[in-house]
């Protein structure tokens, strides 16, 4: 295990009815103008809109509303969110949504004390030295957005979607009411599966030796999510698994709670990132379609660990077998359960072909190699894209 910092300082209140705990928040923080930062209006159809507006006002806040924010959220929105920011004097940004709700709001809550244009942050050419405070009220489980300090922002002038992390942009309070995801369709729940078990991935696919613990911390999350994930499928309205999936997508990407001490490898996520760049699909989608061919292409550099998690997570027998026969059988089971709950399998599935692989490619390693359990270079990327294609 190698030496690690760690810090989380997000508050969180999870369970049914927390939402209506926002107001008292809200004025234990002294917060007195409010921008709320929403989407397309699901806020609205399931109440929850009027819900949070009726806890504002009691308490006296000014509100200021970003409304429109898309799924992949543009760099063009935030830029209006800190607009309006600065012209209202607004103290806290409140999100409530899903993954890019968050993520747009974080992205705002950075930019506010910036003199510059807040794309300098995505693209590495400032660090970021403070933001506005930051509440969230979460609507779908999924990226861990509630409780790390990461953002993904897309600029379609450039075709680019680029991440940041940051300890100044963890909300200061997350509110997860599982409640609140019983509305989320059947397509966005696999979605968030996805994106969690692939969270998961991306820090137990790691070369750090001696990590008994963390390793167990990701296997129980997997096995937990592909439990429940099929019940919530089947019974929307299931408070449990409801809960379940919701704690499990909030520590699979929990500021890196959950792999201390170990390298991340993440270059599925850089790959995907500019798949979703120029196709503008679903992150979980690109990832439900790369992650088993990226698991193909690297599973010979630690055998071990993919021998390990086909017997711990899908229970793979492993008498009789080679270690090879095992690992992939571990990798095949990863992709029959992303196919069973819906999920797509290949490029094509997402009308996608062969037109800018190059481009993806050179995209992805844009900074140099990605990933540390195998480093891929512009030719490794190519390959796994040809793989799914
Ligand atoms: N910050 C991070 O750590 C992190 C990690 C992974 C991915 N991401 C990014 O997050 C984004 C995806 O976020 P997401 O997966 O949470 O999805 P999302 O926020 O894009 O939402 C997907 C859809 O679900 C709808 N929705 C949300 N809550 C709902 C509810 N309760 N009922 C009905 N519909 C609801 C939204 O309106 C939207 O149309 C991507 O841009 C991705 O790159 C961020």
């Amino acid at each position: 295990m190698n030496s690690f910092e760690f810090q989380n300082p997000t508050r969180i209140l999870f369970g049914a009815g927390m939402a209506d705990q926002l107001g008292e928040q809200v004025k234990s923080g002294g917060w007195k103008t409010v921008l709320l930062v929403y989407g397309g209006g699901s806020i609205k159809k399931m109440g929850l809109y009027d819900r949070v507006i009726s806890q504002l006002q009691q308490v006296g806040a000014k509100i200021v509303e970003l409304p429109g924010v898309e799924p992949n959220p543009r760099v063009t929105t935030v830029r209006k969110g800190i607009d309006l920011c600065r012209e209202e004097g607004v103290d806290l940004i409140l999100a409530v949504g899903g993954g890019s709700v968050l993520d747009a709001a974080k992205a705002v809550a950075v930019g506010v004390p910036y003199e510059g244009d807040v794309w300098d942050f995505l693209i590495r050419k400032a660090q970021i030295q403070g933001a506005l405070p930051l509440g969230t009220v979460l609507t779908l489980s999924a990226t861990g957005s509630e409780m790390n300090g990461n953002s993904v922002i897309t600029n379609w002038e450039e075709n680019l979607k680029k991440a940041f992390g940051s300890i100044h942009a963890f909300p200061k309070f997350s509110i997860l009411d599982p409640t609140l995801t019983y509305s989320v369709p059947a397509d966005q729940t696999v979605n968030g599966i996805v994106d969690m078990m692939s969270h998961v991935f991306e820090q137990y696919f790691s070369s750090t030796p001696d990590t008994p613990l963390q390793e167990r911390l990701c296997e129980s999350i997997l096995q937990t999510v592909i439990e429940n994930g099929e019940i919530a499928l089947m019974e929307p309205t299931n408070y449990a698994a409801r809960a379940n999936i919701m704690l499990c997508g909030t520590y699979a990407l929990n500021g890196g709670m959950i792999s201390v001490g170990m390298q991340n490898d993440w270059a599925t996520h850089m790959i995907e990132h500019e798949v979703s760049a120029i196709y503008d699909i679903a992150h979980a989608a690109g990832l439900a379609i790369l992650f088993p061919n990226w698991m193909k292409y690297v599973y010979r550099e630690r055998i071990d660990r993919f021998v390990q998690f086909a017997v711990r997570v899908w229970q793979v027998d492993p008498n009789g077998k080679s270690d090879e026969e095992i690992a992939l059988a571990g990798i095949e089971a990863t992709r029959a359960y992303f196919s069973r709950i819906g999920a797509p399998t290949r490029l094509a599935d997402m009308g996608i072909g062969e037109e800018q692989l190059n481009r993806m490619a050179t995209e992805t390693v844009r900074f140099g190699t990605v990933g540390s359990f195998k480093p891929l270079n512009e030719q490794d990327v190519k390959a796994i894209l040809q793989m799914s294609l």
